[in-house]
């Protein structure tokens, strides 16, 4: 069976309900196997289920069940159990251990240099690179000489030393018991194809239902029919309108090609939306409606309307997270909580300066999605130069920025540090220094900068460009050190206009560290905060949620669809739902806003700005549905630098906290 479940038409009601289904009508729980996105997903549903069944139980004619759970989990945790459980016939010890992404990462830097092939071809792609395609490959069941020409084509020249690479990164893995997350899931497949296992459990489960099918891959496609090969009991459940996983090897045909691969295949459409006002759904409706590929389907619901979504076209993304902010305290007033309320965005960076303002504001936070700003690693390298302008007697962050110059090594570093001199003729001992060959090229380079920030602290240079040096400066050494180099360097950018808020940099500083911006970037724990808080979210991390109001931020071309995804047309089309997905989320009030300006430094700094396109996923005939508004925000002289100092309205909001 093929659940094809638009956007809240209760996906996960049908499935709790499926399998309570299947149990009452007599299969044993244990011969259930429920594969999710999340073990949160699986873990929820099951719950649903029992609870179902307790009620269930108490009417005459219902099987009861004796103590048995269903079994239920993601593709890698279902993976890991099996290979325990039989593993031994695929001559694989029960005690193998598992390869995190990072400690995969680690494995293969070693066998990089071990192998020496950093040396003989310059620019070979770094660590997390390697991992990408290895596992890209591994996912799409594509040869490697494809995966590079369509997804890395920067790294083709480099197949032969990828080749041999992962020809030792799989020896060693088998050397030292270990597996990947990639190697749970091909030998899980390995497992039901080739092994003596295989009989054993495909007779174990008579039934298997998919959460999400959307987002499975080729390799995940293909365990599915090695577990039920000719497709009896086998539901799979999703919505191909929602498909937003491809970077991660993701592949639409497993839903498009679902009845074709199964024949016989029984399909239902749910259709019958219970969650957004006809409003959202009509906007949301449009969006899709210019898609080029996907089964096309016409959502309805029976709730009331609510009136037309928003689209707010705003000056900057200043004015952006000021209007905002201030909506949200509205809506708060008007009894929406806030945690009904969600602001999305494309990329992690994109909440940059609303998490300044929300925490200026006191409006508590959680961030899904992403790293915490300010604690990536090249923020916070960024961040240190500065740091060490502002005091060089910060050796903490005198040692991270010389150990990001090559050559360097902790034991230089710290001889460094140990001639630093104080006040603004702190570096010139370090004029005197002979660097090692390696470093020579940045160090004259380093030390002039330190030595124009030292000054700088007190007028001469805005704090923007500061920080523009310093991106400078750290460019070529990013590139060295992290992979994503491009998107770090954005980041940087991003810190120069949230720079440009502040007076000085001392107060930059400080207001950064002693209390950044709180941010999460996993589902693991709620946040040690108030009761109440609003949810900022990447769109990808905002799958399957929902809130009553729910903010889009930065809805021009560039941001989205991402300039980095709009290579190719299913590309595009990826970056459409994803779109679809955020506009979804919303029940009742949802606001979608536009800057029309970007500036290219800190406005403080300078005006110099280009003007922004709204989305291509909003053309001009399909705005019919949205109420467009303009606001202009006031800005009297007090709010120029409004985060540079207390306002007596601050104070005076400060003083009547104290007996609230
Ligand atoms: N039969 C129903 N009657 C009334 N409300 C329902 C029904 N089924 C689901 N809902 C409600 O509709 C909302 C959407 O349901 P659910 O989250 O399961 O949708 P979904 O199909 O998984 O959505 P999406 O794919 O967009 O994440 C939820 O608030 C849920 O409680």
């Amino acid at each position: 069976m093929l659940i094809i479940a638009g956007a809240g038409t209760g996906k996960t009601t049908t499935l709790v309900h499926r399998v309570a289904h299947l149990i009452a009508s007599g299969i044993d729980p244990g011969e259930i196997l429920l594969l999710t996105f999340t073990r949160r997903a699986a873990a929820e549903m099951i719950r649903r289920v029992e609870q179902l069944l307790a009620v269930a139980a108490k009417s005459p004619g219902i099987a009861r069940i004796h103590g048995r759970h269903v079994v239920g989990g993601t593709f890698h945790a279902i993976a890991t159990r099996h290979l325990r459980e039989f593993g031994q016939y695929l001559g694989l010890d029960a005690e193998f251990t598992i390869l995190d992404r990072s400690d995969a990462e680690d494995l293969m830097n070693q066998l990089r240099s071990e192998l020496d092939i950093t040396r003989q071809e310059k620019r070979f792609p770094l660590k997390g690179t390697c991992v990408e395609i290895y596992s890209r490959c591994v996912n799409t069941r594509q040869p490697l000489s494809l995966v590079l020409k369509e997804t890395f084509p920067w790294c083709v020249e480099h197949e032969a030393g990828l080749k041999a690479l992962f020809q030792l990164f799989t020896q060693r893995k088998e050397e030292q018991r270990i597996l990947d997350y990639d190697d749970l899931l091909l030998f899980w497949l390995a497992l039901l194809q080739d092994s003596p296992a295989a009989p054993l459990l495909r007779q174990r489960y008579k039934a298997v239902l998919v959460d999400e099918y959307q987002d499975t891959n080729a390799l995940q496609g293909e365990i599915v029919r090695a577990l039920r090969p000719d497709g009896q009991g086998l539901t799979v459940v999703g919505d191909d309108a929602q498909s937003i996983y491809s970077f991660r090897a993701a592949t639409i045909e497993n839903i498009l090609r679902f009845d074709q691969e199964y024949p016989g295949t029984n399909v239902l459409t749910l259709s019958q939306n219970y969650r957004s006002s006809p409003e959202i759904l009509a906007a949301s409706n449009l969006v899709m409606s210019l898609a080029t590929e996907g089964r096309k389907k016409q959502l309805w619901t029976n709730r009331p309307p609510q009136g037309k979504p928003l689209l707010v076209n705003c000056r900057d993304d200043n004015e952006q997270s000021t209007l905002v902010a201030e909506r949200i305290l509205e809506l708060r007033e008007m009894g929406v909580s806030l945690k009904g309320q969600a602001v999305l965005f494309r990329a992690s960076h994109h909440s940059a300066t609303l998490e300044i303002e929300l925490s200026r504001r006191n409006i508590p936070f959680i961030k899904f999605g992403g790293l915490k700003f300010v604690e990536a690693a090249h923020v916070k390298d960024a961040m240190a130069m500065l740091r060490l302008a502002e005091n060089p007697r910060d050796i903490v962050s005198a040692l991270r920025v010389l150990l990001l110059l090559p050559g360097i090594g902790p034991k230089t570093a710290r001889q460094l540090t140990e001639r630093l001199g104080t006040g603004s003729s702190a570096f010139e001992p370090w004029r005197e220094h002979t660097p090692a060959a390696a470093t020579k090229i940045h160090w004259p380079v380093f030390v002039a900068l330190l030595r124009t920030l030292v000054k700088g602290g007190q007028t001469t240079t805005p704090l923007p460009l500061q920080l523009a040096q310093v991106r400078q400066f750290l460019a070529p050494l990013l590139e060295q050190k992290y992979d994503h180099a491009p998107a770090r360097l954005r980041d940087l950018e991003q810190l120069e206009i949230i720079a440009a808020r502040y007076e000085s940099r001392s107060q930059f500083l400080a207001e950064l560290t002693l209390d950044p911006p709180t941010s999460t970037q996993d589902f693991a724990q709620d946040p040690l905060l108030d009761e109440d808080w609003i949810t900022l979210s990447t769109i990808h991390s905002a799958k399957g949620l929902e809130w009553d109001a729910v903010y889009v931020l930065h809805a021009a071309d560039g941001n989205i669809p991402a300039d980095m995804a709009t290579r190719n047309p299913r590309e595009i089309e990826e970056e459409r739902r994803l779109f679809y997905v955020a506009l979804t989320r919303a029940k009742t009030h949802l606001q979608v806003y536009h800057p029309q300006r970007y500036y290219f430094h800190g406005k403080n700094q300078s005006d110099r700005h280009s003007y922004s396109q709204r989305t291509r996923f909003l053309p001009d005939d399909i705005l019919t549905a949205w109420q467009i508004v303009t606001p202009r925000i006031q800005e009297p002289a007090s709010q120029t630098h409004i985060a540079n100092g207390l306002t007596t309205a601050d104070v005076r909001k400060k003083i009547g906290r104290m007996w609230e």
